[in-house]
């Protein structure tokens, strides 16, 4: 059968129309012409291309269309663009909500701080890149044109540290960051250490001149503390710590709710992570922070005592979801801002809507779920000042969001 395809979908595989119903084609574009041949032979794919769109590009990677990190690096950037801003524009119009959303802020080639990579073993070879689409497959990496240079360097040294860390029953995990003092590396689903192991792992990294390097939350060596910089204010990374993956397109989301929150006295900053938003917010605000992960209110906490010309800064370790903060207690406040893991903070919406407190920015990595909270906000007597989506996760189907909203 030929087709055209005529739309990408929300995971950002092209998608065409078929007599009983709708066709997703991954790593096809709008305007392609495609001859579908569903008696192909196994593992053979089930598509060719007849006629490229006009929107196609020369993807910037060798590992493109194997690899399951990226979906689009063959659009053009004003397809990929729209898609990505269409992404936030469809989940609010789903979500029952009219509004106009602000162009994406887009990141860079090279840009990202931070990656997960995987480590199998596969006989006697050992691979390590990212998972292929859908699928536990690793496909083994020599280039990643997403990450900074410094990352994308350190290749062949992870490869060797995974061979010393890696269990022979499970793929292993290796979470790697570029910190101002260097790579940050914490792995997961690593072998049991023997000694002789630990040593050699402790001599690779030293030799390689990493900041940290930590094993299941332990950390076996530590050459300089990792730390990140939230504009002028320097924090430790605790390892595995939540931290945004574009350095640039975190300060364009602080940019937006700092200037939504300027004028607050006492700002609440919910799932806080390290202090993104608290210690930028603590130059002109009051904060109290709430998070469940302790080591990071107190990377944040020793961050403000460390740094001169902050307001007071409150810590409260919480779990948001079981116990949001009731509307009542969040009087106290003149500012909010929330940023919760996918799934949103429903929970915590109800009761700033029914709080009153003047501003609220929320951030989201969860268009959908994002919407369903926004909506909340509103029939709560919010009003929707703005809406913008950001690119953390180039040539991928995530978007960012930061919505920011008053009293009507
Ligand atoms: C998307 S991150 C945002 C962190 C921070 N705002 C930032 O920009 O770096 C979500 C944060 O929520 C925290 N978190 C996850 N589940 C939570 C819960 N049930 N209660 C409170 N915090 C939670 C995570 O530890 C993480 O730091």
């Amino acid at each position: 059968m030929r087709v055209t395809i005529d739309s990408l979908g929300a995971r950002g595989d092209g998608v065409a129309q078929g007599g009983e119903g709708p066709i997703y084609l991954p790593f096809t574009l709008p305007g392609d012409v495609v001859e579908i041949a569903a008696d192909r032979p196994a593992g053979h794919s089930r598509f060719e291309l007849v006629e490229p769109s006009p929107t196609r590009r020369e993807p910037a990677c060798p590992h493109f269309g194997t690899c399951g990190g990226c979906d689009l690096q063959h659009a053009n950037d004003e397809l990929y663009r729209s898609f990505k801003h269409g992404l936030v524009v469809t989940a609010l119009q789903r979500g029952g909500i009219d509004a106009e959303v602000a162009p994406l802020v887009a990141c860079a080639p090279h840009s990202r701080r931070r990656v997960t990579l995987t480590a199998v073993r596969v006989g006697n070879r050992m691979l390590l890149g990212y998972n292929a689409a859908r699928s536990n497959v690793v496909v083994p990496i020599t280039a990643c044109p997403i990450t900074l240079p410094a990352i994308e360097a350190a290749l062949p040294f992870l490869r060797r540290l995974a061979e010393l860390l890696i269990d022979r029953k499970r793929p292993l995990k290796l979470l790697v960051t570029a910190t101002t003092s260097g790579l940050d590396i914490a792995a997961s689903d690593a072998a049991r250490l023997v000694e002789k192991t630990r040593q050699r792992a402790v001599a690779l990294a030293l030799e390689a001149g990493i900041a940290r390097l930590s094993v299941s939350g332990e950390i076996l060596v530590q050459a300089r503390p990792p730390v990140v910089d939230f504009s002028g204010v320097a924090v430790e990374l605790p390892p595995g710590a939540f931290l945004q993956a574009v350095g640039s397109v975190e300060a364009a989301m602080a940019d937006l709710v700092l200037a939504h929150l300027a004028g607050a006295k006492r700002v609440a900053d919910f799932f806080s992570g390290c202090g993104t938003f608290s210690l930028r917010l603590l130059r002109k605000s009051a904060v109290h922070a709430v998070e469940s992960e302790a080591s990071a209110l107190a990377a944040q906490d020793r961050a403000q005592r460390a740094t001169k010309g902050l307001k007071p800064l409150t810590t409260e370790r919480r779990d948001l979801f079981r116990r949001p903060v009731p509307a009542k207690e969040l009087k106290r406040f003149d500012g909010i801002v929330f940023d919760p893991p996918r799934s949103g903070a429903e929970g915590l919406a109800r009761e700033i809507a029914a709080s009153g407190v003047a501003r609220v920015a929320a951030v989201s990595c969860n268009p959908t779920t994002l919407a369903r909270d926004l909506k909340i906000l509103l029939d709560g007597g919010y009003r929707l000042s703005s809406i913008t989506p950001l690119d953390q996760f180039l040539w991928s189907h995530h978007v960012e969001a930061v919505a920011l909203l008053d009293r009507a």
